[in-house]
């Protein structure tokens, strides 16, 4: 039977599950309300939210760190909630009673904790609401609370799944008086990813593999996250912190079964687990190099599979695997077959029967499709042939004797996912028609009834004009003084003239046809006849690349072209400017646009997917002449309305500079916390 135990410090009273400190005491907790009180006090930006603990640290199984799940909280500020943090809260705090009873009940639960220790399982009931709670959630078997009623968190039920939780009212911290009771069901979360941040990124993917996992372990679930582990000479210090689990396995896949081991780094509260294969280590980048893309992607995102579906059987991670009831949150076609193999592989032999599976499409444009031949390689039975198979129109063969013949990947993680979210609403409608379902807009119709989008969050630590690192000045919605400056630092790094006065516009992206770089061609001439400067910012297509180089030669005084992938670069492009060009054909949610608006800079966009959900057309006269709106969103993707979208916007930065704050402002107060998407994902789990 599970059961579970309470711990407490002078900082935290917590209850953990019995798996998670064989895990090395990683848990879920809130600061206890006097602890609470003083770390406001003292840490203005400090919200009392859960915290997440690592006891893995060797020789001292006692000591509590508390370190920061959650926003407005800088991750430098590890909290030592020991011994020696109670001393520090004893120098601090102004009410040292209300410290030193909190001292004593550190003791009696140390006490307790070491009674507990010897008597597994155990249960102490004396919360009555949070047995309701439990309870409710039908799950719960065993409950123990240290002596501190009020701030137990966390039960087990006999599946194994921890079941939250007690909520704290700001009345109930003071008073604790009231107390609002809701039950969250905590999963084991499996993030399966071809790039996270910071480790591996070439677009948004990497933001959202890199960020969402992380809000969701703020909130209590345990969360994995297996990738592959990319050496490419350039970024090999990324996985300096990761450690070899010494973990091998050879996979059941391609001729002479490849051997995979496993690397893994606990940070930010999250497992990442990276695969290390050969073939992952070879420069460029996750996808291709100079050259194109790899020729043996298959190979490669086909190994990624078949170890993420063994890490949580295999790897003991801080002490304990997460076993068979696991959701997998599958990214893309890289990591579609893991939705195939629990269907043709696992669950018929019993294994991973109770795990579940989710589809997140990021950009349904790449769907992994190879011969038909591959078929054999990819170590799936033989009958599973039709999951996969995917015939190419005639018109859309290439020769003669090609029967169009193919497996295509995503369609087969469509045909076995349990469910499927695209990253924005509209975009989850786009790809049920034939003008954005790239082929798969039937068979996505058909699961219809399993499909939702849930617009992406934005990792705003990341990505904060009031603390970037990659900014020379900071700025707030109070004080916008700072954009000017960074305007004025943008246009001199790239030795433009220093004119504030000038619309500056940006542009930030892959280079293809998905983002309309081709329209931005074909405009620029008329674009330049405005007295403005324009600066791109992106790589992909070679031919636009050049075009780049030799625009900025042509317009020397107006328009510069940086090639490449430069994460600090795109932060200040993304400060520095006043709008930022959007004209995606599709965007199934878009990234630049919500940075952008947050930074203060206006986007100008083609209104699609989610593009369409996050920018509000501005309308002048509405709200008593106030106006609303956070940018320009033009209904088709032709150079014509894009350039007259930008003409209105360059004319409203020009002549109406209070509407233009008004758009600054009003783009710059919108929430697109990953929380909000993070609460929507848990409803699909
Ligand atoms: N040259 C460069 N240098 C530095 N940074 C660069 C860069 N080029 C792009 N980036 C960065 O990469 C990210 C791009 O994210 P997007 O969401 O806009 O597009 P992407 O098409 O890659 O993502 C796909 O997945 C995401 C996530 O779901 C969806 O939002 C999106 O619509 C979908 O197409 C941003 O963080 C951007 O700053």
């Amino acid at each position: 039977m599970e059961s579970m135990r309470s711990s407490c410090s002078a900082c935290f009273s917590v209850a953990l599950s019995p798996s998670a400190l064989m895990a090395g005491g990683r848990g879920v907790g809130l600061a206890s309300p006097g602890y609470r009180r003083w770390m406001r006090r003292n840490l203005p930006s400090f919200r009392p939210m859960s915290c997440v603990l690592d006891r893995s640290r060797e020789g001292t199984p006692l000591q509590f760190e508390g370190k920061s799940g959650h926003r407005g909280f800088p991750e430098e500020e590890v909290l030592v909630i020991s011994e020696e943090g109670r001393r520090h809260a004893l120098n601090e705090a102004d009410d040292t009673d209300e410290v030193n009873d909190e001292v004593d009940d550190f003791n009696v639960c140390k006490e307790a904790e070491e009674k507990i220790e010897d008597e597994l399982p155990l249960a102490t009931l004396n919360n009555p609401k949070y047995l309701d709670a439990l309870l409710k959630g039908g799950e719960a078997t065993t409950l123990l609370n240290g002596n501190h009623e009020g701030y137990i968190l966390s039960a087990v039920a006999e599946s194994g799944t921890v079941v939250e939780t007690v909520e704290f009212t700001e009345a109930e911290e003071d008073t604790i008086k009231e107390r609002q009771l809701h039950t969250i069901v905590k999963r084991s979360i499996v993030f399966v990813t071809s790039e996270a941040a910071p480790y591996s990124k070439t677009g948004g993917l990497g933001d959202v593999c890199g960020s969402l996992p992380v809000t969701l372990a703020g909130r209590g679930h345990r969360v994995m996250v297996v990738l592959p582990r990319y050496l490419n000479g350039v970024s090999d210090n990324a996985y300096a912190a990761a450690v070899d689990t010494g973990v091998r396995k050879k996979l059941p896949c391609f001729e002479g079964k490849p051997e995979v081991g496993f690397f893994h780094e606990y940070r930010a509260g999250v497992d990442w687990v990276f695969v290390d294969h050969p073939s992952y280590h070879r420069p460029g980048n996750p996808y291709g190099d100079i050259n194109g893309s790899f020729g043996d992607n298959q190979f490669r995102f086909t190994i990624l599979c078949h170890a993420a579906c063994e890490a949580p059987l295999l790897l003991p991670l801080g002490g304990y695997t997460y076993g068979q009831s696991c959701l997998f949150m599958v990214n893309d076609w890289h990591a579609g077959l893991v939705p195939i193999l629990l269907a043709a592989k696992y669950r018929p032999n019993g294994v991973y029967k109770d795990a579940r599976s989710i589809l997140v499409i990021h950009n349904l444009a790449h769907q992994g499709v190879e011969p038909a031949a591959t078929f054999p390689e990819l170590g799936l039975p033989l009958e599973w042939y039709g999951a996969l198979e995917w015939v190419f129109p005639t018109w859309a063969r290439t020769h003669a004797l090609d029967k169009g013949e193919t497996v295509n990947i995503l369609k087969g993680a469509i045909v076995t996912a349990d469910r499927i979210v695209t990253v924005s609403q509209g975009y989850a409608w786009e790809i049920t028609t034939i003008e954005g379902g790239c082929g798969l807009h039937d068979l996505l119709g058909s699961r219809k009834s399993v499909l939702n989008g849930i617009v992406n969050g934005i990792d705003i630590d990341d990505w904060d004009p009031a603390r970037d690192k990659h900014i020379p000045f900071h700025y707030s919605v109070d004080d916008l003084s700072g954009k000017a400056k960074c305007k004025a630092a943008l246009q001199k790094e790239l030795g433009l003239a220093t004119r504030p006065e000038l619309p500056m516009i940006g542009f930030i992206g892959r280079l293809d046809y998905q983002k309309s770089t081709d329209l931005i061609m074909m405009a620029l001439p008329e674009l330049m006849q405005h007295d403005i400067q324009f600066v791109m910012l992106g790589s992909g297509d070679r031919r636009t690349e050049d075009w780049m180089r030799s625009m900025e030669s042509l317009y020397k005084e107006k328009f510069r072209g940086w090639v490449g992938f430069n994460v600090p670069v795109s932060h200040r492009i993304t400060a520095g400017c006043d709008m930022l060009l959007m004209p995606s054909r599709f965007e199934p949610c878009g990234l630049n646009q919500l940075y952008a608006m947050r930074y203060g800079t206006v986007p100008v966009v083609h209104r699609t997917g989610g593009l369409r959900e996050t920018v509000e057309n501005f309308d002048p006269f509405a709200d008593e002449g106030r106006g609303q709106g956070t940018g320009w969103a033009f209904s088709t993707p032709t150079t014509e309305s894009m350039l007259w979208a930008l003409g209105v916007a360059i004319k409203t930065f020009r002549e109406h500079r209070a509407s233009w704050e008004g758009l600054m402002r009003r783009g710059m107060l919108k929430d697109y916390t990953w929380d909000n998407a993070a609460s929507k994902y848990e409803q699909a789990l």
